[in-house]
């Protein structure tokens, strides 16, 4: 797909790592950045298009608006609001709620075949916001979902297991976050399930891993204050995923018809967006905890949406 235009609306940490893997893929001719704070939105154009200059990249980028971004081939929704000393996580999230059908309102009627894609928090609730806000389709509405945490238990296991992290195949499923759900019994070393490939010194703590994976991203914001160069990464891959048409398989937040929510399965993606689903073969109480978690998401879905 040459020419092809990615929007990015909110660049602060994780908007701006996402906007400089992309220069560096090279991989959209347009990068259009948007954000409320224009002087920030623009130092941020002008930063990146150094990196764009010195990496010979092909992709310029410039400042845009809400109805600007939502005439590219993907838009990316990386607006968010810092937690504010005393506030309850719920008011945080009323606000990630306001902002993100916000720029969703502003950016509609998008180009038909636009791609959405939203990393705010909490991804899954605010892709199935999106997903209703933008009357796009549902095969083209996206949330980030289990993907960052799926590739980073990939390469913990590869470090345990001295395997090459390509060589694994492993995913963390469901409603990101504190009930995600690590799909250990579908779990490959070179196609061979974790189970029988594994010699006893190499046996490995499935609770401790699991746990270490989904725990990282919040030893990170302690540390450093957001994550930026792993989401960075993982919105760099899939835009690259869409634009190429590469077909390969992520776990990403998408709309699952019998919980009317979205949440994270594997999909196989392309330049249409999601060209199918692919179907994970589950333990029963692997199955169960998804199941729950996406009963409860329903639930919060339905109650913050009495006010949509
Ligand atoms: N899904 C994940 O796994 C994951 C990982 C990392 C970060 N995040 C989320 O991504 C979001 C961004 O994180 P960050 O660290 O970059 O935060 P940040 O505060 O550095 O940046 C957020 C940016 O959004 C802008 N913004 C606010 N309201 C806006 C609006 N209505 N329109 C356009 N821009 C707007 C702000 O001005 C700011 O520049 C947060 O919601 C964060 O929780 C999600």
């Amino acid at each position: 797909m040459s020419g092809s235009r990615i929007a990015i609306v909110g660049v602060g940490q994780v908007g701006a790592a996402a906007a400089y893997a992309l220069i560096r893929s090279s991989i959209a001719t347009e990068l259009l950045l948007v954000d409320i704070n224009v002087s920030l939105r623009d130092g941020q154009v002008r930063d990146l298009s150094d990196v764009a200059y010195s990496c010979n990249s092909r992709t310029r980028v410039r400042a845009a608006n809400y109805h600007e971004a939502g005439q590219c081939d993907i838009v990316v929704i990386t607006a968010g609001s810092r937690h504010n000393l005393g506030e309850t996580s719920l008011e945080q999230v009323y606000r990630n709620i306001s902002i993100v059908k916000t720029a969703v309102d502003a950016m509609t009627p998008f180009k038909s075949d636009t791609i959405l894609l939203v990393v705010s928090s909490p991804v899954d609730l605010l892709t199935s916001l999106a997903l209703k806000l933008s009357q796009l389709p549902t095969s083209q509405v996206l949330g980030s979902g289990t993907y960052l945490d799926s590739v980073r238990l990939r390469g913990i296991l590869a470090d345990k297991t001295e395997v090459a992290a390509k060589s694994i195949d492993v995913f963390v499923l469901g409603v990101q976050g504190e009930s995600q759900v690590t799909a250990w019994s579908a779990a490959t070393i070179g196609g061979v399930p974790i189970d029988k490939c594994l010699s006893n010194e190499k046996t490995i703590n499935r609770a401790e891993l699991s746990n270490e994976c989904k725990n990282r991203s919040q030893t990170i914001v302690r540390a450093k204050g957001a994550t930026p160069f792993g989401m960075g990464s993982i919105v760099s891959s899939i835009c690259s995923s869409i634009v190429l048409d590469k077909h390969t398989v992520h776990p990403l937040s998408h709309f699952q018809p019998s919980f009317e929510c979205c949440f994270s399965l594997p999909v196989v993606l392309g330049k249409k967006g999601i060209v199918h689903t692919v179907k994970v073969p589950l333990d029963k109480d692997e199955d169960i905890q998804i199941a729950d978690s996406a009963i409860a998401l329903k639930v919060m879905i339905d109650q913050v949406s009495k006010n949509w």
